[in-house]
């Protein structure tokens, strides 16, 4: 699969352990940056276009990685057509994409060790949506607003 990701200053050595271990797995990794670390970089910049990029390319999903993951998910829920999921367990790593369809997900690097952020990464990406007519349903109601949200 091809996986978008980026992040900012306090996710840049996790994307880093990400990539390197998703390509390990056999994913193509596309990185949106940040390519070096600066303290004081901003989240919109690179997980804005990191979720534009899984828009623009059906059939993959995107990983915005911050300290918390809160504003990288917020970002990338900017972008028309991005449901980001706030990943910080297993659970919510399999139920973002069974219910929600998330095709991005967020992860904050200060919450977590960079093995368990692996595993969840992994969990995100190997787990399909359920295709169920409720979530569909909801989904699809959400696409509706999006569609027509002219503010
Ligand atoms: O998680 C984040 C946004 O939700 C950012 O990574 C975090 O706010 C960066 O903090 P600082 O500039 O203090 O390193």
């Amino acid at each position: 699969m091809r996986v978008h990701i980026g992040s900012d200053h306090a996710g840049f050595e996790l994307k880093g352990r990400l990539i390197e271990a998703l390509r390990g797995e056999g994913h193509e990794v596309v990185d949106h940056g940040p390519v070096e670390y600066d303290a004081e970089d901003d989240y919109p910049i690179f997980c804005i276009p990191t979720a534009a990029a899984v828009v623009d390319d059906p059939g993959s999903l995107g990983i915005v990685v911050g300290g918390s993951g809160n504003g990288e998910q917020i970002a990338a829920n900017k972008v028309r057509g991005v449901r980001a999921a706030l990943v910080y367990d297993r659970d919510t790593a399999s139920l973002g994409r069974q219910h929600n369809d998330a095709n991005v997900m967020g992860i904050g690097a200060r919450m977590h060790t960079d093995e368990e952020a692996v595993e969840l990464a992994k969990v995100f990406l190997a787990t399909p949506f359920s295709g169920e007519e409720r979530h569909a349903r909801r989904i699809a109601l959400l696409a509706t607003y999006e569609a027509q949200d002219q503010r």
